[in-house]
């Protein structure tokens, strides 16, 4: 199937961030800015199931049958509403996704008519964890929290999950109780 070739978000969001403005602390020369050579970040293309990004979820949770058209139906819907900022790490030796995070923004009344974000799905293949490449998705995805007007960001994740997201300085909310109806897994 040939597949027209667009992306989720506009990429200029990505380019008018100051990369060099980072919460989280890095070593051996790697940052935002400093990615180590063959690595990208880029919003989700649609072409990238063939990148095996479905494969790549499936390392944070269960993703259920895919298929290619199937992925294109969601990746349309997500793109036209203007409110998924899935953000992903492309290695270009093996050309697959080998990492992503989703800004998912929703609009408001309240603060202003400001947004509120939420990091969604923050996940890092396998064999390119411990390179700080999920500190770099989350120090962009704030940055771009910012500049969408987001007054508040807020996660979901479970215990074992927590020390990673203290790296890039987020506060853990002790009287907050998360309520939640799960409706299928
Ligand atoms: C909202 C959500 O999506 S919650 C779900 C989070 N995702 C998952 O659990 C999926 C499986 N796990 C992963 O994909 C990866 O381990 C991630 C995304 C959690 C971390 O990605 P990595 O690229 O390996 O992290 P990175 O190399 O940037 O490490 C950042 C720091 O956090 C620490 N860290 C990373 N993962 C973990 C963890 N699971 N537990 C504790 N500390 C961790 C690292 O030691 C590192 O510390 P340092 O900066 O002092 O060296």
């Amino acid at each position: 199937m040939s597949i027209e070739v667009n992306q989720i978000f506009d990429s200029n969001l990505l380019d008018q961030l100051d990369w060099t403005k980072h919460r989280a602390q890095y070593r051996d020369g790697i940052s935002p800015s400093n990615l180590p050579p063959g690595y990208t970040i880029r919003p989700l293309q649609s072409d990238d199931y063939s990148r095996g990004y479905c494969e790549l979820l499936s390392n944070l949770t269960k993703v259920g049958d895919f298929t290619q058209e199937l992925f294109l139906k969601q990746f349309n819907q997500m793109r036209d509403s203007k409110l998924h900022y899935v953000t992903i790490l492309h290695h270009q030796e093996s050309d697959k996704v080998v990492g992503s995070a989703t800004l998912a923004v929703e609009h408001k009344f309240i603060h202003g008519a400001a947004s509120r974000g939420r990091i969604e799905d923050v996940v890092v293949h396998p064999e390119h964890q411990g390179k700080q490449f999920g500190k770099v998705l989350l120090d962009l995805l704030i940055l771009l929290a910012e500049q969408t007007n987001c007054y508040k960001l807020s996660l979901d994740c479970n215990e074992k999950a927590m020390p990673f997201y203290k790296k890039l300085n987020m506060d853990f909310v002790e009287d907050h109780r998360f309520m939640c109806i799960k409706f299928f897994d």
